[in-house]
């Protein structure tokens, strides 16, 4: 895929987002000086788009200490919003990369049901096929017949094998079967889903604990990653839930999904700001190559909405 469509593809998933902050802003620019009331108007505009009360501040503190030339113009607020969030972004724009020994690498994909998580282990993997990667999928939530039935479809469509189970079998059994296999066979990764039930904190921990016990014990440093996704249309949920399933999971890194479909795109940036983990793509559809890692210039351009030209 040539870069200049994906490009495209990000300003589009990030519209909405940009859009909002465009909303907010409205009318902010009538007067020709930097007042203090201004500014606090474009720091609250900011925190009402979900960038969060810390990124707004930094914004609202470079403003004030930039000269504008030609005036301030919300071209103008764009461009130092989109710079101070590539800060942002930048330490945690990380891939998922695969390059440990010994194989499988085994990645854990937790996260609440319809976040996006069936969806993204197929774009993680097709991902992986594009590198020459040997993937094996593993059917881990076994709480509900359709997780396994969508996961199976899913590895069809993109040509993977996939280990699965009966509904209501224990996880920990296939994720066994499913590192037997892949070592046997020589599979580079070995792609885990989970149950997303958080509505029972005390029995998803168990299982996700014995899912690790089961892994350790095949090999000592599984799971090499554990990421959680999260659809970002929830907003500050979003963040909550990074609480709780590191708290249940030890997660070690996150996929935003669904930033197409919400102006709360903003939540990426609240997230990479609080929790500083890893940020390893982001999914802007509901296509297989709708996942890429992400350049975070690129991103922190999409979300302010800079198109580079600072006079309105
Ligand atoms: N617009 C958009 N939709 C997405 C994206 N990722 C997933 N979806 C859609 O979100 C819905 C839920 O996705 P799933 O992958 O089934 O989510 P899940 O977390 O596995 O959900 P359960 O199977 O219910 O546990 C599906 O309709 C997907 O097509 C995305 O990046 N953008």
């Amino acid at each position: 895929m040539s870069e200049t469509p994906w490009l495209e593809r990000l300003r589009g998933g990030f519209k909405k987002t940009s859009d909002r902050l465009g909303d907010n802003l409205t009318g902010l620019f009538t007067k020709s000086t930097l007042d203090k009331e201004t500014l606090d108007e474009i720091e609250d505009a900011l925190v009402a788009s979900d960038l969060g009360p810390s990124t707004a501040a930094k914004v609202r503190q470079r403003l004030a200490s930039e000269r504008f030339e030609r005036g301030l113009t919300e071209a103008g607020v764009r461009e130092v919003v989109a710079d101070e969030l590539a800060k942002i972004l930048a330490p945690v724009a990380k891939p998922l990369e695969i390059d440990a020994f010994p194989r499988p690498q085994v990645i854990l994909v937790v996260g609440v049901n319809g976040s996006g998580k069936t969806t993204t282990i197929a774009k993680l993997a097709s991902l992986f096929l594009e590198q020459d990667y040997g993937v094996l999928l593993a059917a881990g939530d076994t709480f509900r017949a359709a997780a396994i039935g969508q996961l199976k479809i899913w590895a069809d469509r993109i040509g993977v094998p996939i280990i699965s189970g009966p509904e209501g079998g224990d996880p920990s059994a296939i994720v066994f079967d499913g590192v037997k296999k892949a070592t046997a066979e020589g599979i580079d990764v070995l792609i885990v889903d989970t149950a997303g039930r958080l509505q029972n904190k005390r029995e998803l921990m168990d299982e996700l604990a014995k899912i690790r016990r089961v892994l350790g014990r095949l090999n000592p440093q599984a799971p090499h990653n554990v990421v959680l996704v999260l659809d970002a249309t929830t907003g500050q949920n979003a963040l909550n839930q990074i609480e709780v399933f590191k708290e249940v999971a030890g997660v070690s890194g996150l996929v935003m999904t669904k930033l197409d479909g919400t102006a709360r795109g903003g939540v990426l940036v609240a997230a990479a700001e609080q929790y500083g983990l890893p940020i390893h793509a982001i999914g802007v559809g509901e296509g297989v190559g709708d996942l890429r890692p992400f350049n975070p210039a690129d991103v922190a351009r999409a979300i302010a909405g800079a198109t580079g030209e600072t006079q309105s």
